[in-house]
């Protein structure tokens, strides 16, 4: 009767696992036949309009030597108007240890800002507001409060404090850079760039997967969640460069893609977004937050470039201690966060940090950590190498020439993974 039983029990176990493996077979095959359809959709069509596309004026091109993107109309950065000086020196007579932030870490989402502002609230020099990110420069309803409603949200401290706030959604806002300006012109700012490809993952994982309470809905996000990955890819595409554009980028052999095409039409959208002050939303911003010599160009056009310190997010990942070590200069503050602080975990790469000796290992970032428990298809990576491949020219023109960690692999195309799944 044991025996039976026995017997019985290991026949439906080996059916169910038989059955497990059936089904991760099939779900496989039709998301690769799905990707497949996907990308031939109307090759035939592709040369005849690239063909039948107007060549590019040359005085257009000209334009891409130098990326200039429009300043900003007053009208949109909606500056405000109000006395810092004076209202921290009221809070001081107050008895009130508060002042605005010294510095800003200013983004790019999903570039481990958070992991940053966690490792740095343990130097005992520095201190942020504990609760979140503040959006105060980007959402108008915060902004609209004025400098005080800002203030008010400052950590206490004592003077000799660095005080900071972390909101990586200011970076890749065309009003804020005039808008910090306008209220700080001494402002140090701080942005953490990272492999635009991988960013770009992230952050559609992120408004994926993103709950708010209160019914609060990330724009542009509601309708992510009927669309793939390599949907929102191409209809990003579509929107920043064009659909003809998008689909030559997805299928003409390498030789053969318009990349420097592919970049003036992009500075175009981006162009449009600085004039217009509008936030790049899903699913354009996707592509559009991952370009950082753009973007920062136009910070540049504010603040001098002594005032903003550029962190590879690959740094914070592999080596946090040098990534501290640039960051604790730049501030002027104590090098107080060394190698000693941080441990790696063996189970995800990630680095956790130490106060002191005796004190546990701490892991920054709650529920981070998305991208790297799933994957991109490889042919949608492929396409999203292309297209990072065409702006990286703006990253060596904007740094100076100095490549970060993700430029010699993303402009080789060999290493790119095969288009056609
Ligand atoms: N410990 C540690 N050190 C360095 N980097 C880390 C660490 N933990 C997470 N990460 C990486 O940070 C990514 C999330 O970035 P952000 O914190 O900037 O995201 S957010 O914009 O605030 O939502 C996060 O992206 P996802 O993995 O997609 O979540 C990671 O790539």
């Amino acid at each position: 009767m044991r025996k039976n039983f026995q017997c019985s029990f290991l026949t439906i176990s080996v059916a169910l696992i038989l059955l497990q493996l059936y089904l991760h077979i099939y779900h496989n095959t039709r998301k690769d036949e799905h990707l497949r359809k996907f990308f031939e959709k109307e090759k035939a069509q592709i040369a005849d309009q690239l063909i039948a596309q107007q060549p590019v004026a040359p005085a257009a091109r000209t334009k891409i030597l130098g990326i200039h993107p429009p300043k900003i109309p007053d009208e949109h950065a909606g500056l405000i108007n109000g006395d810092i000086v004076a209202i921290e020196a009221e809070a001081k007579e107050q008895g009130i240890r508060k002042r605005f932030p010294d510095f800003i870490v200013m983004g790019m989402q999903k570039c481990g800002t958070t992991a940053l502002q966690y490792f740095m609230n343990f130097h005992p020099g520095m201190r942020s507001p504990v609760e979140g990110e503040l959006h105060f420069f980007e959402r108008e309803g915060n902004y609209r409060k004025g400098y005080k409603a800002y203030f008010d949200q400052m950590p206490y401290g004592d003077p000799e404090l660095l005080i900071f706030e972390k909101t990586p959604d200011y970076m890749h806002d065309p009003k804020v850079p005039s808008r910090m300006f306008h209220f700080k012109p001494d402002l140090k700012l701080i942005a953490v760039v990272c492999d635009p490809v991988h960013r770009a993952f992230s952050h559609y994982l992120h408004a994926l997967n993103i709950t708010r309470p209160q019914g609060w809905q990330m724009p542009g996000a509601q309708e992510l969640k009927h669309k793939t990955f390599e949907e929102v890819v191409f209809q990003a595409l579509a929107e920043t460069i064009n659909a003809t554009m998008a689909k030559a980028l997805i299928q003409l052999p390498e030789d053969q893609v318009p990349y420097e095409e592919i970049r003036l039409k992009f500075h175009r959208y981006l162009d449009n977004g600085m004039r217009t002050g509008r936030r790049y939303l899903m699913p354009a911003s996707i592509l559009a937050r991952s370009s950082y010599g753009y973007l920062l160009a136009h910070w540049y056009r504010y603040f001098p470039r002594e005032q903003v310190l550029v962190v590879d997010g690959n740094d914070l990942k592999v080596r946090p201690a040098h990534a501290m070590q640039r960051i604790q200069e730049f501030l002027g503050a104590e090098q107080y966060l060394t190698d000693k602080n941080f441990h790696q975990m063996p189970d995800t790469g990630f680095f956790c940090i130490q106060a002191r000796p005796d004190s546990d290992c701490l892991i920054p970032g709650g529920n981070k950590g998305r991208s790297a428990k799933t994957h991109m298809d490889a042919p949608v990576e492929t396409v999203l190498r292309r297209f990072f491949r065409a702006i990286e020219p703006d990253n060596l023109e904007v740094f100076d020439g100095v490549p970060f960690s993700w430029t010699a692999d993303l402009m080789d195309p060999s290493a790119d993974k095969p288009l056609e799944g």
